[in-house]
């Protein structure tokens, strides 16, 4: 078998997240997914939220489809890395993505989001792309939508290719050759921390020499911006014109018309460039001349994260071999 399913940017001005169609049981409901390398649970807004907590939301109703079973005395209880938080039921039911279809798919249904989740109108839910491993289903934990896919596709993998400010391509199951130039670089990835965790061989600021240095971190789609050490960050944003780091804004800012140097990091031999455009994230609030940029710090999360800003530079392949890998092109 094989899916593919468009990433649609939830907003026309900037690159917060990318949602993807899915359906869901029988007659089929179609809700809009943020598809998240950087965790494992699959969880809709549901029938079973009170009213106060949908904002827009398109709702998964287990009661309106016949396939629907519900994991009698099962639940979940997820926190993100940026603080907001769901909770809630469990069911079973057919899902679709692409036309690939999962029966009998753990679908999480909330019965609680954190206000960060109902001020998101576009995003209907998540489906968690990280190891089975990180699933919070109790007492018995659940496997995610591509580990349940894997045995049925055609090559254990799911590619994806983000896009800037427009509509990009979550593939499952083949690898298309039109959507990267090159070749396809592999690193090892290590999932012991449930991540798609990998080492960076180093980077480079705009046109400066590159830098050999190992950078462990995760390949996360469901975060919006990329999060490094410090020093690297020292590296860039002094080459910016105004840059500051704000402690009101909590990160890098910079005037919006400062010129800035693209970001290139290392896997393996290969390089993959990240335009300047992609950095100049957004203005800190609607109307601003201050700049907030899509490189930040990681020193206040334990953990360095290519996020969107990264991927959507890339053709990545997410490849669920034994071991696991992970593959980077240009495209
Ligand atoms: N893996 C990421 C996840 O997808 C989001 S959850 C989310 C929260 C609000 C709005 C949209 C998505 C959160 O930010 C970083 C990390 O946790």
């Amino acid at each position: 078998d094989t899916g593919s399913a468009a990433a649609i940017p939830v907003n026309p001005n900037y690159d917060i997240a990318y949602v993807t169609p899915v359906s869901i049981g029988t007659p089929p409901q179609t809700l809009h997914l943020d598809f998240d390398t950087g965790s494992s649970d699959l969880w809709v807004f549901s029938s079973h939220l009170p009213a106060s907590q949908i904002r827009g939301q398109t709702i998964y109703v287990p009661a309106n489809s016949s396939t629907a079973k519900l994991l009698a005395d099962h639940t979940w209880s997820i926190t993100y890395g940026d603080g907001s938080a769901s909770r809630g039921n469990v069911y079973v039911d057919n899902f679709t993505v692409g036309g690939l279809t999962v029966e009998n798919q753990a679908v999480q249904c909330a019965l609680q989001v954190s206000t960060s989740f109902t001020r998101e109108s576009n995003i209907d839910g998540l489906v968690g792309l990280g190891f089975s491993t990180l699933n919070t289903v109790v007492p018995k934990s659940q496997l995610t939508f591509f580990d349940n896919a894997k045995p049925h596709m055609d090559e254990p993998v799911f590619t994806a290719d983000l896009k800037w400010k427009s509509e990009g391509t979550y593939d499952f199951g083949f690898i298309d050759e039109k959507k990267y130039t090159g070749k396809i670089t592999y690193v090892p990835v290590n999932t012991s921390p449930g991540y798609w965790t990998f080492t960076s061989s180093g980077y480079a600021v705009g046109s400066g020499n590159f830098s050999a240095t190992s950078i462990v971190g995760i390949a996360d789609t469901g975060t919006s911006l990329v999060y490094l050490p410090p020093s690297i960050l020292t590296a860039y944003y002094r080459q910016v014109e105004g840059a500051t780091s704000s402690r009101t804004y909590g990160g890098y800012v910079f005037p919006c018309n400062s010129k800035l140097p693209s970001f290139t990091f290392g896997i393996g031999e290969a390089r993959i460039t990240i335009p300047s455009s992609y950095i100049s994230y957004a203005p800190v609030t609607a109307g601003s001349s201050t700049c907030f940029g899509g490189l930040q710090s990681s020193s206040s999360l334990g953990i360095n994260i290519w996020g969107d800003v990264a991927l959507k530079a890339a053709f990545v392949v997410f490849h669920g071999g034994n071991p696991p890998t992970i593959g980077w092109a240009k495209k």
